[in-house]
């Protein structure tokens, strides 16, 4: 055999993987007819075909493979069969059917390890104790309680402090903290709006203990933000103007508190006039609900989700390629250089998380999403995202942008992933901060068994 044929068979087998993978059967009927002994032939990654079509949930392909008489039990260099790749990608129907043929032996996958670190903006240090909110008498004590927490706001962003280590460069930036004499008079002004965040977890007292742990209030003003500065005995302090950069240099448990008024007071500043009638509102239920003052307006009537803090749901999703061994990241134009991310979008009215994830990448990349799988889910207080992270296996490969959204998107190996993420020495792309979902999300598919 020379080896010209052996490069030709070699291709052969690919072409016959290929077919599988993208559930192709009639070129899976077509290339056995002609070459029977393809059917148990592994790839480069030690792969058989049975096992990319049950990886990427191709029952029909499955189905033909095993009328072929395709051996079930043979594994991947990780020991898996076909079984437990489909059980691990959620391929019920076609792990039932390969386990009715008597396939399984019987071995599972315990399923995604996710490994995953705590989300940045979701630490809950506060327990937001939501009965509260309608209770006047409790919630006028907290208020002027010497131990509840103010944190103060202006156009969106809390007052802070930053500290710098010796040699200039910046710290960690800590929310600066008031007490009730130091705004009080900030209460009274009409334009003022006051959320109650929740009571300190951290410092809950004994069970018998009469003593109450301090509660956590955030306050927007329309203040000078010059004059709301001086009210503060520290130096340094500042409202950052570039949110998306500046709320990541928190601790993990203020940037939570900051999650969450951030989002409430946003809804109040877009939602001052009543979006049914657009008469004026009033603040109820400590920040947490907005009533229209025109009795006879419909909201009255029942409850309506205009009254309420809102959130807007996102897919952000990691795609992978068919081949297991790359996946797809785009960058906007207004990315900082050589950064790429994960792919995302608004999910629409009457969408499924799985239809917004095909949905959004086909829009914005033109490449095809079969199976779906949630990770994980992220706050995004810009202004009020729901971030929800999953990974998406692509059924095409070929890369067409939508420019009006993506200025460039493309597959990236592995191993380009791993050395951007662990700053290998000349990384060929740059990815999100690891306060980023994006980030948490690349991490979560390197972490995987290396070939599913
Ligand atoms: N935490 C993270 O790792 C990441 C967070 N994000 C966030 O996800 C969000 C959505 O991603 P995009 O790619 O921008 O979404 P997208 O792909 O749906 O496109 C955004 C466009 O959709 C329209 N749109 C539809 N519904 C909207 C709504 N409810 N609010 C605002 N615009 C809406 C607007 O024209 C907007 O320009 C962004 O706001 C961004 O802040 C995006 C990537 C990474
Ligand atoms: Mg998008
Ligand atoms: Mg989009
Ligand atoms: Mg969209
Ligand atoms: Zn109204």
């Amino acid at each position: 055999m020379t080896s010209l044929q052996l490069t030709a068979k070699e291709e052969m087998v690919e072409r016959f993987l290929d077919a599988a993978s993208r559930g192709d059967l009639s070129q899976v009927s077509t290339l056995l007819t002609h070459a029977p002994s393809l059917i148990n032939q592994a790839g480069y990654s030690g792969w058989t075909a049975l096992m990319l079509a049950a990886r990427n949930g191709h029952y029909s392909v499955v189905e033909a493979l095993l009328s072929y008489g395709c051996d079930r039990f043979s594994v991947n260099s990780s020991c898996q069969t076909a079984y437990d790749i489909a059980k691990f990608w959620g391929h019920g129907h076609v792990s039932n059917l390969l386990q009715g043929a008597g396939a399984g032996g019987g071995r599972v996958l315990p399923g995604p390890e996710l490994g995953l670190q705590e989300m940045y903006f979701s630490r809950e240090t506060l327990d937001r104790l939501s009965g509260r909110r309608t209770d006047r008498a409790w919630l006028d004590a907290r208020q002027k309680d010497g131990n509840s927490v103010y944190i103060l706001f202006s156009n969106l962003s809390p007052m802070v402090v930053s500290s710098q280590e010796d040699d200039g460069t910046e710290a960690e930036t800590k929310l600066c903290r008031f007490r009730y004499e130091d705004v009080k008079d900030l209460l009274q002004k009409p334009s003022t709006v006051l959320v109650f965040l929740g009571v300190d977890r951290r410092k809950a007292p004994p069970p018998s203990s009469s003593v109450e742990p301090p509660a956590w209030f955030a306050i927007s003003s329309d203040e000078d933000a010059a004059e709301l500065l001086k009210r503060c005995r520290q130096t340094n302090c500042c409202f950052p103007t570039r949110p998306n950069r500046d709320l990541l240099k928190l601790s993990e448990e203020e940037a939570g508190t900051v999650a969450q008024a951030r989002s409430v007071l946003a809804w109040h500043s877009r939602y001052s006039f009543c979006p049914t009638c657009g008469s004026r509102t009033r603040v109820e239920e400590a920040g947490y609900k907005r009533s229209c003052l025109d009795q006879d307006c419909r909201s009255q009537k029942g409850v309506h989700n205009t009254c309420y803090p809102r959130v807007d749901p996102v897919v952000i999703m990691l795609v992978i390629h068919p081949d297991g061994n790359q996946c797809l990241l785009g960058r906007k134009k207004v990315f900082p250089v050589g950064l790429f991310s994960c792919l995302a979008g608004f999910i629409e009215p009457g969408e499924t998380v799985e239809a917004a994830v095909r949905r959004e990448v086909e829009e914005e990349s033109g490449v095809k999403v079969g199976a779906v799988q949630y990770v994980t889910c992220q706050p995004w207080p810009m202004p009020s995202n729901l971030m929800m992270g999953c990974l998406a296996v692509a059924v095409s490969t070929d890369i067409k942008v939508d420019e009006n959204e993506i200025e460039e998107a493309r597959w990236f190996p592995r191993q380009q992933v791993i050395d951007a993420v662990f700053r290998g020495s000349s990384p060929a792309f740059i990815v999100p901060p690891r306060q980023t979902i994006a980030h948490q999300l690349i991490r979560h598919w390197i972490g995987m068994t290396s070939n599913l």
